[in-house]
């Protein structure tokens, strides 16, 4: 039986949790959209810290030892999962490469590509974004116009599938005959519809065009945009049921393109990252052959 059927557990999505409007006690607390805060003073209110950010009160929870999302480097069943699928006990990022379409992914996968704080998807891969996910760019462009681009800069925002395009996956997996329902997703690499996948926006430069920001800049904002995407995943993941998780990340080879930053510097920021406790171990970096 689908585990989504049965969905009692708190709803949420992920853009809505994530945009809460400021409140007048930000204004002085100087908070980020990561949760973090900042020395750089504006005149915008700062974003409200999240609740389960890992630098909130809430204690920090034990890894789930019956959780697949989580680090069991000793079994071996895990290797089936796309988050930890390489099976080793590293605990920084690995990112495994190939060739294909981004898009052609099976549903519950987040999909990541870099973008600029001016709420812009007009070229490159963001344009790619724009069509296959439409429901996405104007939750990404809503998101930018509440933070100014250096609240943004260094963070990231994670989108969610709308419930409709959900329950529309569940009921095609059951007409199709899948016993056992949209949470078993993972167990297939068929492509999903685009609207079942997440989308992770990494801003790593203020600007696009002539005034994006240096490569330097760039990979300075590339890890902690990642971090905190992978808080956020790991917030996610453990707010919502089994069916509604995110079972595989793939991205883009992010900023080597329109950003001009050599890949290999972007990759060896990504390697340096710490799994923690987001379970997310692998990544797929999926390009265009040649
Ligand atoms: N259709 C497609 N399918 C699959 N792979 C595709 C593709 N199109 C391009 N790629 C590849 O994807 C990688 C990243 O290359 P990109 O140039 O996209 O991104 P970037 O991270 O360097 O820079 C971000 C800024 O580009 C955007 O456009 P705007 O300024 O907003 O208009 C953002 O919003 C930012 O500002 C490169 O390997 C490209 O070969």
């Amino acid at each position: 039986m689908s585990s989504n059927t049965s969905n009692t557990s708190r709803k949420r999505s992920a853009d809505e949790d994530t945009t809460t409007q400021p409140t007048i006690m930000d204004a002085f607390k100087k908070k980020r959209p990561n949760g973090n805060t900042t020395t750089t003073t504006t005149a915008k209110p700062r974003p409200q810290q999240r609740s389960t950010t890992a630098s909130s009160s809430k204690p920090a929870a034990a890894p789930d030892e019956s959780s697949p999302y989580f680090s069991k480097a000793e079994t071996v069943e895990q290797s089936t999962n796309p988050l930890t699928a390489t099976g080793t006990t590293s605990t920084t990022l690995q990112i495994i490469e190939s060739t294909g379409d981004i898009f052609s992914a099976p549903i519950n996968t987040l999909l990541i590509h870099a973008c600029n704080c001016q709420a812009s998807w007009a070229a490159g891969i963001a344009k790619a974004f724009k069509q296959n996910c439409p429901e996405a760019f104007p939750k990404y462009a809503a998101y930018c116009k509440k933070w100014t681009p250096d609240q943004l800069f260094g963070t990231a925002f994670l989108i969610a599938p709308s419930d409709d395009a959900f329950s529309a996956a569940t009921t095609k997996e059951t007409a199709d005959g899948d016993d056992e329902g949209f949470a078993e997703a993972d167990d297939d690499d068929e492509p999903g519809d685009p609207a079942t996948h997440f989308v992770g926006c990494l801003f790593t430069s203020h600007h696009y065009g002539k005034r994006k920001d240096s490569p330097t800049k760039i990979l300075a904002a590339t890890k902690p945009a990642m971090e905190d995407l992978l808080r956020k995943v790991q917030e996610w993941n453990e707010s919502v049921d089994e069916g509604k998780r995110i079972k595989e990340v793939r991205m883009c080879k992010i900023n080597s393109g329109l950003f001009n930053v050599p890949w290999e510097k972007t990759r060896q920021v990504l390697e340096g990252i710490e799994v923690g406790k987001s379970g997310v171990e692998v990544v797929k970096v999926v390009s265009l052959e040649e």
